[in-house]
């Protein structure tokens, strides 16, 4: 049977100092699976998303991209891998001196060295089609609202079509529409594009939008795995609790 999957993730620890933030984690993500990540602050949400994409060594454990264990890759090769990986980490600001169509144009130089002005300017022009926002291309970020500053943040990390999304809190600070405005254009991209995903977030609308699976991160291990509608009805009274309290409600 073919090997499905993406992301392998075998008994993974990482500690800083003393303190152990993740504690032999295993976990598979699957090709085109939407993968949601939660935990209450502080329990290494963000840290897992960091050693996923090389930016942070861990302790013990390994992890395999596309079958390659991130690991033992030189530099170059580590770089080639994240090429494929998207990501949009909290607080992701676009460059404020730079208009829209720059900003989108930058990571697609950086990738491609050698791609033309012409194939620029067509992926410029579809990725922001895909957002919906063909007008903004000339704007300047201080000109956008909140809700499309993440439209384009969101097109500049999917312009150089990723394999693999990591999202960090997309949607932290958004009203409930733009919430699920932008939950509603992460699942749709996923499905054009045919992109695997793994967000962390707090955010239960935007969550129900776009989770095929979800893990619970509690006291540094995989606490609880399922489909989110498992986790949300749980008895279990700490998921009882967080769902309860923890999460905007619409
Ligand atoms: N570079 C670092 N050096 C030392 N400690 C760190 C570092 N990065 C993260 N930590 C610690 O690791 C723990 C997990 O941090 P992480 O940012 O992954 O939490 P999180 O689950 O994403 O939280 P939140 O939901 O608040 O964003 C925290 O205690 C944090 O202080």
């Amino acid at each position: 049977m073919a090997d499905t999957r993406i992301v392998e993730i075998k008994n993974l620890t990482k500690r800083f100092e003393s303190h152990t933030i993740l504690d032999n984690i295993t976990l598979d993500v699957h090709r085109g699976e939407n993968l949601v990540v939660f935990g209450r602050s502080g329990q290494g949400k963000s840290v897992l998303l960091k050693c996923i994409i090389g930016l942070m060594p861990f302790d013990s454990g390994k992890i395999l991209i596309n079958n390659k264990d991130i690991s033992k890759l030189t530099i170059k090769e580590l770089n080639e891998i994240r090429k494929n990986i998207g990501f949009l980490f909290q607080g992701a600001a676009l460059y404020d001196s730079m208009t829209v169509r720059e900003n989108l144009e930058f990571p697609l130089k950086k990738i491609f060295p050698n791609i033309s002005q012409r194939e620029i300017d067509d992926k410029v022009k579809n990725t922001l089609e895909l957002v919906s926002l063909e007008e903004a291309i000339d704007k300047m970020p201080s000109e956008l609202s909140g809700g499309m500053k993440k439209r384009i943040g969101l097109a500049r990390s999917i312009i150089t079509d990723p394999e693999l999304m990591l999202y960090d809190e997309p949607t932290t600070g958004l009203d409930p529409i733009t919430t699920k405005e932008i939950s509603e254009l992460i699942i749709n991209l996923q499905k054009k594009l045919n992109m695997t995903s793994i967000a962390v977030t707090h955010d239960l609308i935007c969550a129900e939008i776009i989770a095929d699976r979800a893990i619970f991160l509690k006291d540094s291990k995989i606490a609880y795995e399922g489909k989110l509608d498992e986790l949300t009805s749980s008895s279990d009274p700490f998921l009882r609790n967080f769902f309860s309290h923890e999460i905007v409600k619409e």
